[in-house]
């Protein structure tokens, strides 16, 4: 007997907004760039995510869902001088500059796993859990998401005994930070306190410390050692490493595109980390579990950077099933590159706990970049926190239905440029997303509803 309770890592997906389309907007992102100018499909996208919440259910997992943001940002566009009712100021931002449209129409926000960090109430000192949204500063369209982010999440977790939620770090590359995505958690299982692992692309204030040279590492230190400190962790719970700028250069912009950890097992290409031999040997020594830590270094010469990058293999989600299993929910693209299909096959053969394997296909997601486990934020809940939140955002079957069906009604098929400069596409987003609002019990989380 021992005398924990229950918990669970809840994953909370980013439902795709009615406006997700593909504007090139993030250098150093290389299937955001390849797909500068394709025709999205927005109805398409959000089913597509819709199935991998409802599958998660079926698999015995918590199931959360993360509303998306209001687009077209007309607040943005106001502050950057466009004046007139909203019809005008679209018209006039369509005219100057369909960059800056495609931008304040962008559905990143779908990526929750940018959308702030988390450390569970078994890591912090006062036993709550913790919230930062990320500022996500290095790009224009995403910087636009943490205020919005923070009211969805006050909205979600809306329980002072049990969530704290901090201000997003100040809006500039020194505290440069994008969230879950360079932060993971190895722990004995979810109802154990973990070691937090948080990745950094570059220093503000260390000159001696190596960057990138050609893409931008979007995370810095200080920014990492800033959401440590606001969450309080208990001593020898948190540990910095640097990602390798050799792969950022390669277009892993962040470090859930080069590894993946769950409870005692980290996933990571053999080129992760800066200096990773050391870097995994104060790993294991850190480690506050008592089980064995498995880490499995995916070689080179089995699967390259480039492979990786190009079938996300490390953006898959590594889930504890009921049994205790690992299961790998990998994108589609990673059973149709040989070399990784082969090495998943090896993976799952050899002495770990990754038993098995499931594929989705997100393509909508992917041709910006964003695989499964960019559009999942985790949090780890004991039975008491999970009954304290929003109940009306868990994912069941009759949500399911709900969303497909809001989705069916309110989505178009597909979106060019010239759909983004039409009006009517601003008034059908919000009709859609205040509809929304009642079905998941947020309140008036956006701007346009006040
Ligand atoms: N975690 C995955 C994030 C992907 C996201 N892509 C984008 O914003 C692409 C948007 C566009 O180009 O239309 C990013 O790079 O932050």
């Amino acid at each position: 007997m021992n005398n924990k309770t229950a918990s669970y890592e809840v994953n909370f997906d980013g439902l795709v907004g009615p406006t997700h389309n593909y504007a090139g907007l993030s250098y150093g992102n290389v299937a955001s760039v390849n797909n500068a100018d394709a025709i999205s499909n927005p109805k398409q996208a959000a089913l597509q995510g819709l199935a991998k919440m409802k599958a998660m259910h079926e698999m015995g997992l918590k199931q959360g869902i993360f509303a998306p943001h209001a687009r077209p940002d007309i607040n943005a566009l106001r502050r950057l001088g466009f004046t007139g009712n909203d019809t005008q100021v679209i018209n006039k931002v369509a005219k100057e500059s369909v960059v800056l449209l495609r931008a304040v129409y962008s559905a990143s926000a779908m990526w929750t796993a940018n959308a702030a960090t988390v450390s569970p109430s078994l890591d912090t000192k006062d036993s709550k859990v913790h919230f930062t949204s990320a500022n996500l500063n290095n790009k224009f369209h995403r910087s636009l998401e943490p205020h919005t982010t923070t009211s969805l999440l006050k909205a979600m977790f809306k329980n002072d005994d049990y969530f704290v939620h901090h201000t997003h770090l100040p809006e500039q590359p020194f505290f440069g930070d994008e969230g879950a995505a360079n932060h993971t958690r190895l722990c004995d299982d979810h109802a154990s306190k973990g070691l937090e692992l948080f990745v950094y692309g570059t220093s503000s204030l260390d000159s001696r410390i190596v960057s990138p040279s050609k893409f931008p590492a979007r995370q810095s230190l200080e920014a990492s050692q800033a959401i440590a400190r606001l969450h309080d962790l208990n001593e020898g719970q948190a540990l910095f490493l640097q990602q390798n700028p050799d792969v950022i250069d390669q277009g892993v912009f962040h470090n859930d595109v080069i590894a993946v950890g769950n409870e005692n097992v980290l996933l990571c290409h053999e080129q992760a980390f800066l200096n990773q031999t050391n870097a995994l040997e104060v790993v294991k020594h850190a480690y506050v579990g008592e089980k064995e830590m498995h880490i499995i270094q995916v070689p080179t010469d089995m699967v390259s950077v480039d492979d990786a990058v190009r079938s996300y293999l490390f953006n898959s989600q590594l889930v504890t099933l009921p049994d205790a299993s690992m299961m790998l929910v990998a994108p589609q693209e990673c059973k149709n590159n040989a070399r990784v299909n082969k090495y998943i096959d090896y993976m799952l053969s050899a002495n770990n706990p990754v038993k098995e394997v499931k594929y989705f296909d997100l393509k909508q997601s992917m041709q910006n970049g964003g695989g499964p486990a960019c559009l999942r934020l985790r949090v780890a809940l004991n039975d008491n926190e999970l009954n304290a939140i929003n109940p009306d955002v868990m994912m069941n079957a009759d949500k399911f239905d709900t969303l497909t069906n809001w989705v069916n009604k309110h989505y178009r098929d597909k979106l060019t440029d010239k759909d983004l400069a039409d009006p009517q596409l601003m008034n059908e987003s919000y009709t859609a997303l205040d509809e929304l609002t009642k079905l998941l019990s947020l309140g008036s989380v956006y701007q346009f509803q006040r």
